[in-house]
C-alpha cells in the first residue's frame, strides 16, 4: 500500500464503493445514462413525437386522469403481485431516500409518486429516509427543502428517517460481517482496485480479476484495522472495509465493493459528528430497507445490477430482505436537472437562483406556479415501466396547460398596454361589465370598470390596416370582452421617435331602433378607474427555454454555450383588472391543502390571462409591486418550432 495515494476519491462516499471506471454507482448512472443516449439517437426524432393537440379553448373538460392507473395494472402492480400483502408482510411499507445535498427535481417527483402512491394504494406506508451517508454535500437547507416539497406534492410520511440514525447498527453489522468472513480492511490505492477488477492501463475493462492481498488477512486483523478506521488512525485513502463477495461473478457488483470509507473533506457529519468514516451507498442502502422493515425499495433502473449486491449483503449478515425492483427515470429533455450543471447556472448568474422558474427543480416548477396536481397527473400519465421516459419539456408544459385549463380563474392582463380613449364617452362615465372568471359556472363572476380609458395589448392595434388583419386599426371595429358594444379606432397619436401613444375610438353604441355592430374580433383591456383601483400595475416575466437545444449538454462547448439569451421576457409595464384581487383572496387555486397559507404560497394565486397565456404571482410580489410569472403559454408554440 502507498500511503501517499489516496484509495480512491470519488465525489461522493457512497459512490466510493468502487473507482470511477469499476462499477461505482456513479459509473452504473454514468452507463445508463450513455445508454439513454444512445437510445434517444436510435429513436426517431423527438420533433415528430405524437404530441396532443395544443390546447384549444377546450370543447369538452379534460377527463381528470385516473390518480391510481399507475398502479392498478403494469410495472408497477406486477411489483406488487411478485410480494402481495401476506402473513408475512401484512403492510405494505415503502420508502423514498433523497440524499440531503440538493434541490429535489421533476425527476424525482416520479420516484415520490412511486414511493408513496404505491404504500397508498395498498394501504401502506411510506418513509422519508434521508439517505444521508456522505457529510460532503449535505446541509440542513436541503433536508428541510427535501421535506417541504414532499409536503407540498401532497404526500404525507409515516415518519422521517436518516440513515445516519443507524449509524452504530451499521457499524455493529459491519463487524458481524467481518467475523463472518464477509468483509476486509483493504489498504490497495484506487489504481490497484482497478487493476484488480480487470482494467488494464489504457482504460480498457475485461482483463484479468485478482483478489488483493489483504482479502485473506485473517479476520481478527480485520476488525483490529476497522475499529482503527473508526478511531480515525488512518486518513482519506489510506484504509477502507471491503466487501468479500464474488470476482469470478459477471456482475461488477460483485467485485468486492466498498462497505466503508474515509471522506477526503473530514467534514463533519450533520447528524452523526463522532464519525470519521462513513458508509457507502451499497453498505448502507439494503440494511436500512432491511432495518425499517421496507417490504418494496423501488429504485431507478441504474441500480438494477446493484440488486445482488443488495441481496447478498442482507443474506449474508441474516437478516430480513426487502425486495428490490427498479424502474425507468424521468429525464426532461431541452434543460439540466444535475446538481453541478445548475450550481453553476446559479454561481454565473444565469437563473436567480435554484427557483428560478427557467429550471426544473420542484421549487422552480414551484415558484413558476406549476400546481402538485399538474406534476402528479403528469407523471401519472406518462405511466411507469423499465425504460426511462425522456420527455421534452413542450411535453410537461402541455400537461401542466391542460391542466390548469378546468382548474384555475380567467382574468385579463395587458401585457404591454396601449392608451385607448373613446372619445365619445363622458370623463365620468364608470359602466360595470360583468366578467366570468372561468367557463365553469362554479368559479362565479365579477365586474369590472369600463371608462372612457382604456389599455388594450399595443400588439392589438396596427397604423395600417388591412383585409386580413381583424383586431384594431384606423376605421377598424373590434369588440372588447364583455363591454356591451364595440369601439371603432378613429385616430392616434406617436411620440418624438414614432411609436404610438394613444388611439382614439367611437363607442359603436347603437341608436334606438339600429342594430348593433357585430365586430370579427374581441380583444382584452384594462379600464381606467382610480375609485375601482384600476388597473393593477404589474411586471410581468414571461419565460422561452433557458437552453436553445434539446440536448444542453452534448454543446461540444459545454452546456452554458447553449444557454438562449431570450430566455426572459420582462413586461415591466403590464396592466391587470380587479379581479385579481377577488381570486388572491380565494386563493389556492385549485384547492389544495399543502397551499392554504396564501401568504407563504404566492405562486398558489394562479389565473389564465385571457388571450395571452397561464401566470401566477411570484414570491417577490408585494401589494404595492405585483409581480407574475408566466406558467405556461396558452398554445404550445415550442412544440411546433
Ligand atoms: N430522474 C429521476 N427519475 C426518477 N427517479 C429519480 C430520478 N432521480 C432520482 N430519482 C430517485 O429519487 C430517489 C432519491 O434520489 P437522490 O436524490 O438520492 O438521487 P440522485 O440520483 O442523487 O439524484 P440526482 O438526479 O440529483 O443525481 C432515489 O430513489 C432515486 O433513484
Ligand atoms: N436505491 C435508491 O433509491 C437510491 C437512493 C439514493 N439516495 C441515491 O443516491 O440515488
Amino acid at each position: 500500500m502507498d500511503p501517499g495515494k489516496p484509495v480512491d476519491l470519488p465525489e461522493r462516499p457512497k459512490e466510493a464503493a468502487a473507482p470511477q471506471e469499476g462499477p461505482s454507482k456513479k459509473a452504473l448512472k454514468k452507463a445508463a445514462k450513455l445508454a439513454e443516449k444512445a437510445e434517444r439517437k436510435a429513436s426517431p426524432k423527438p420533433a415528430k413525437e405524437k404530441q396532443p393537440k395544443p390546447a384549444k379553448p377546450a370543447k369538452e373538460p379534460v377527463a381528470p386522469n385516473d390518480p391510481e392507473a399507475m398502479f392498478k395494472s403494469g410495472f408497477l402492480s406486477e411489483v406488487y403481485n411478485l410480494r402481495p400483502i401476506s402473513e408475512t408482510h401484512p403492510k405494505i411499507r415503502t420508502r423514498f431516500p433523497p440524499e440531503p445535498n440538493g434541490f429535489l427535481h421533476i425527476g424525482h417527483s416520479k420516484a415520490i409518486a412511486i414511493n408513496f402512491g404505491f404504500a397508498k394504494y395498498h394501504g401502506g406506508e411510506c418513509i422519508l429516509r434521508f439517505d444521508d451517508t456522505n457529510p460532503e454535500g449535505e446541509e440542513q437547507v436541503y433536508y428541510d427543502a427535501i421535506r417541504d416539497i414532499v409536503k407540498w406534492l401532497g404526500f404525507e410520511p409515516v415518519r422521517e428517517t436518516h440513515a445516519s440514525d443507524i449509524f452504530d447498527k451499521l457499524y455493529a453489522l459491519s463487524e458481524e460481517l467481518i467475523k463472518k468472513d464477509g468483509a476486509y480492511v483493504c489498504h490497495c490505492t484506487q489504481d490497484e482496485v482497478k487493476a484488480q477488477r480487470g482494467q488494464t492501463e489504457g482504460g480498457q475493462r475485461g482483463g484479468q480479476r485478482y483478489a488483493c492481498k489483504h482479502r485473506t488477512r485473517p479476520i481478527e486483523e480485520s476488525l483490529t484495522e476497522f475499529r482503527a478506521m473508526r478511531d480515525g488512525k488512518y486518513k482519506a485513502g489510506e484504509a477502507a472495509l471491503r466487501m468479500k463477495q464474488d470476482l469470478e461473478s459477471d456482475n461488477p457488483q460483485m467485485w468486492d465493493l466498498f462497505a466503508w470509507r474515509i471522506p477526503e473533506s473530514g467534514k463533519k457529519h450533520l447528524r452523526a459528528p463522532s464519525y470519521c468514516m462513513f458508509p457507502t451507498y451499497d453498505m448502507a442502502h439494503g440494511l436500512t430497507d432491511s432495518h425499517e422493515g421496507i417490504t418494496h425499495s423501488l429504485c431507478t433502473q441504474e441500480f438494477e445490477m446493484s440488486r445482488v449486491s443488495y441481496e447478498w449483503l442482507n443474506d449474508k449478515l441474516d437478516v430480513y430482505r426487502p425486495m428490490q425492483r427498479e424502474y425507468g427515470r424521468l429525464n426532461i429533455t431541452g434543460t439540466v436537472l444535475s446538481k453541478r450543471k445548475i450550481i453553476k447556472l446559479v454561481k454565473e448568474g444565469h437563473v436567480r437562483d435554484w427557483d428560478d422558474p427557467r429550471l426544473y427543480t420542484l421549487i422552480a416548477l414551484r415558484r413558476r406556479g406549476v400546481p402538485p396536481g399538474a406534476i402528479l397527473n403528469f407523471v401519472n400519465e406518462l405511466g411507469v415501466t423499465k425504460n426511462v421516459s425522456n420527455v421534452q419539456m413542450h411535453r410537461f408544459d402541455q400537461s401542466v396547460r391542460q391542466f390548469l385549463e378546468t382548474t384555475v380563474p380567467r382574468l385579463m392582463v395587458v401585457l404591454e398596454p396601449l392608451k385607448v380613449v373613446i372619445d365619445d364617452i363622458a370623463d365620468d362615465h364608470v359602466e360595470m361589465c360583468e366578467v366570468p372568471f372561468g367557463k365553469d359556472p362554479s368559479f362565479g363572476t365579477h365586474t369590472v370598470p369600463f371608462t372612457k380609458t382604456v389599455y388594450i395589448e399595443r400588439s392589438d392595434f396596427r397604423e395600417v390596416d388591412s383585409a386580413d388583419y381583424f383586431r384594431l386599426a384606423p376605421g377598424k371595429t373590434v369588440g372588447l370582452l364583455k363591454v356591451p358594444y364595440p369601439i371603432t379606432a378613429t385616430t392616434f397619436e406617436k411620440d418624438a421617435v414614432g411609436n404610438v401613444t394613444v388611439v382614439h375610438a367611437k363607442y359603436e353604441k347603437p341608436a334606438e331602433g339600429e342594430t348593433a355592430k357585430k365586430p370579427k374580433s374581441f380583444i382584452h383591456w384594462v379600464g381606467e378607474s382610480p375609485a375601482h383601483n384600476s388597473p393593477t400595475r404589474a411586471e410581468v416575466r414571461a419565460f422561452n427555454p433557458l437552453f436553445k437545444s434539446d440536448d444542453p449538454s452534448a454543446h461540444p462547448e459545454g452546456f452554458l454555450a447553449d444557454i438562449n439569451p431570450n430566455s426572459e421576457n420582462i413586461y415591466a409595464d403590464a396592466m391587470i383588472e380587479t379581479g385579481f384581487w377577488e381570486i388572491s383572496k380565494s386563493a389556492p387555486w385549485p384547492k389544495s391543502a399543502a397551499e392554504d397559507d396564501v401568504e407563504k404560497n404566492k405562486h398558489s394565486i394562479r389565473f389564465q390571462g385571457m388571450r395571452t397565456a397561464y401566470y401566477a404571482v411570484d414570491k417577490e410580489s408585494t401589494s404595492e409591486k405585483v409581480v407574475l410569472n408566466q406558467i405556461v403559454t396558452l398554445k404550445d408554440t415550442q412544440g411546433k418550432n
